[in-house]
């Protein structure tokens, strides 16, 4: 693989290797970018076929929306698998859907005729429409005793823990707020939905082993993301973006959030007074405070606070770094970022490091993870470390293979395969990402990957022209999936193997046509529930080229 040297550039370990012509963009902000690129790149390809285009255009068209709306790391931003008309559960049904094998739910029985929305990742879940009168209905009845919920070793539930969550009792915010689509849905039945879903849009192409669920699955987001605005009294306020709006809806706790950084942002709240900080207002551009980004490591138990403003000058800040370390002595970095535009993207470009290192560290699978504000770091670990599991268990190393490790992010899945592999080649967009990566690397004492920032599809253009002989491809792209660019020269590098983790069923199925009808073809797959009472879901396809 030359690439490196055919641009002039450094490689090997400790160096990022770049590409040529592009500068990275941070976060989920270089996810629509490289979607506004590859809308051009469509239709030359390979692929051709006006309804192919028409999908990915679609897609593409979308994701800029999308991805100005998630911002970095907004809650909706993960694969969704939805809810119109949750289908209708009867006790005669029930006792066939579950059979738990080895942990992993395997999920049996009809369809629910639930179909997957196209609408994904926009900013919050108002107007829920897993939700209307009549499905809210059933739900509650079958919550009173009906439904036969079952724990998730499939032992009928006894406990509060996996029953289904009162909207009224359990989360003051729910209706409003939406994010959790499947709040009033059992745990045991909220994976059987989702397997159903995302079985019934990839059977064509591959079929599902089952469903890997949690066995708790509350307060799992590692990342917290608030907003912040003020009452009209001046009283700060923070929560989330009801969806489609900048209509902030105050949340104090959540379900799904880390608990401890709800309890920060709380704090964060109350001290913005004392200090006089006032909470930005978008319609003025009058005040500071935008965005608090929490981040708590899995492992390690480090939390990161980033603090969005929208001027780089903060008032008092060091007292105001005393007064919340003496809250939370725990916190073991805080900085500030800067987002001085008219955007809904969460994050801005500029960082000013306040307090500790400016990043924390987290394990994962016993290795080890510098993680940056604007790098991007799946938000479920207990759920990460089996989806991870499983695409290197599918790809079924043997130390001879060359691998890539496209979309890498800081380098997770390329570091953990790299002791079964001869080589690891991992290309990430996000140059901050990138740079973690390469600490990464050195940190688990890795010596056979390089990384390269570049945009994934061109990356592989390059590699493709060269020739360069990849063995295993793992690609994890963003919500909106791959694009015809990358897909195209995937089939032509022919890799033996393809794992595809994915956080939405529907580009997933979409790239996997491509990729059956370019000669590849589904052997196994898994969905993993990474996101708990929401529609969404993650899954791991591993495909072979035929004739091999
Ligand atoms: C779903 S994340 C997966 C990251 C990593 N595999 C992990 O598990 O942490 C997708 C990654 O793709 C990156 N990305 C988005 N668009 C890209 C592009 N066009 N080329 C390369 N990387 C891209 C994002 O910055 C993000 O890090």
């Amino acid at each position: 693989m030359d690439i490196g040297k055919k641009r002039n550039e450094a490689r090997g370990n400790g160096k990022i290797n770049k590409g040529p012509g592009r500068k990275g963009t941070e976060g989920d902000g270089a996810r629509a970018k490289s979607g506004n690129r590859n809308t051009n790149a469509s239709g030359k390809g390979e692929r051709g076929g006006d309804k192919d285009k028409d999908r990915w255009g679609e897609e593409r068209g979308k994701r800029e929306t999308r991805e100005r709306g998630n911002g970095e790391g907004s809650r909706r931003s993960e694969g969704k698998v939805s809810g119109k008309g949750n289908g209708s559960v009867d006790r005669d049904k029930d006792k066939h859907r579950n059979e738990n094998v080895n942990g992993e739910w395997k999920a049996r029985g009809r369809s629910s005729g639930e179909s997957l929305q196209r609408n994904e990742g926009k900013v919050s879940g108002r107007g829920n429409r897993n939700v209307d009168g009549d499905r809210d209905k059933r739900r509650n009845e079958n919550v009173n005793g009906d439904w036969r919920a079952r724990g998730p070793k499939g032992e009928p539930e006894k406990g509060g823990k996996f029953k289904a969550k009162n909207k009224d009792g359990q989360c003051k915010v729910s209706r409003e707020c939406g994010g959790c689509q499947m709040i009033d849905v059992p745990y045991p039945e909220q994976l059987i939905r989702k397997h159903k879903e995302t079985e019934k849009l990839l059977k064509p192409f591959v079929k599902l082993e089952g469903i890997i669920g949690m066995d708790e699955p509350e307060h799992y987001r590692n990342k917290v993301n608030a907003a912040f605005t003020h009452d009209r009294k001046g009283k700060p306020l923070s929560g989330v973006y009801k969806e489609g709006t900048h209509y902030i809806i105050p949340v104090e706790e959540c379900l799904l959030e880390n608990k401890k950084a709800d309890e920060i942002i709380g704090s964060i709240r109350e001290l913005l007074p004392s200090f006089k900080i006032k909470t930005y207002d978008e319609d003025t551009g009058y005040g500071l405070l935008r965005h608090v980004m929490v981040r708590v490591g899995y492992t390690s138990g480090q939390i990161m606070v980033v603090l969005v403003l929208a001027s780089p000058i903060m008032p008092s800040k060091n007292n105001f770094v005393k007064a919340l370390l003496k809250l939370h002595s725990d916190i073991t970095t805080i900085v500030i970022n800067v987002n001085d535009r008219k955007t809904s993207m969460v994050l801005g470009d500029k960082e000013q490091v306040i307090y500790g290192k400016g990043y924390i560290e987290d394990s994962l699978n016993g290795k080890s993870f510098k993680i940056s504000p604007k790098s991007f770091y799946q938000i479920n670990s207990v759920q990460t470390q089996k989806l991870y599991g499983k695409a290197i268990e599918y790809a079924g190393l043997t130390g001879k293979e060359t691998i890539l490790d496209a979309y890498c992010g800081i380098g997770t899945i390329g570091i953990m395969a790299a002791d079964k592999a001869k080589q690891v080649i991992g290309v990430e967009l996000n140059k901050d990402a990138v740079k973690d990566a390469v600490i990464n690397a050195k940190q688990n004492q890795i010596s056979n990957i390089q990384f390269y920032q570049k945009d994934a599809g061109e990356f592989m253009v390059q590699l493709a022209e060269q020739g360069t002989k990849i063995d295993t491809v793992f690609m994890d792209p963003p919500r909106a999936g791959s694009d015809e660019v990358f897909l195209n020269s995937l089939v032509a590098l022919k890799p033996k193997k393809v794992v595809y983790v994915s956080c939405n069923p529907e580009t997933l199925a979409r790239d996997l046509e491509y990729l059956v009808k370019k000669g590849y073809r589904g052997v196994k797959g898994v969905a993993v529930d990474m996101f708990p009472f929401t529609n969404h879901v993650e899954s791991v396809i591993l495909l072979h080229r035929k004739n091999i």
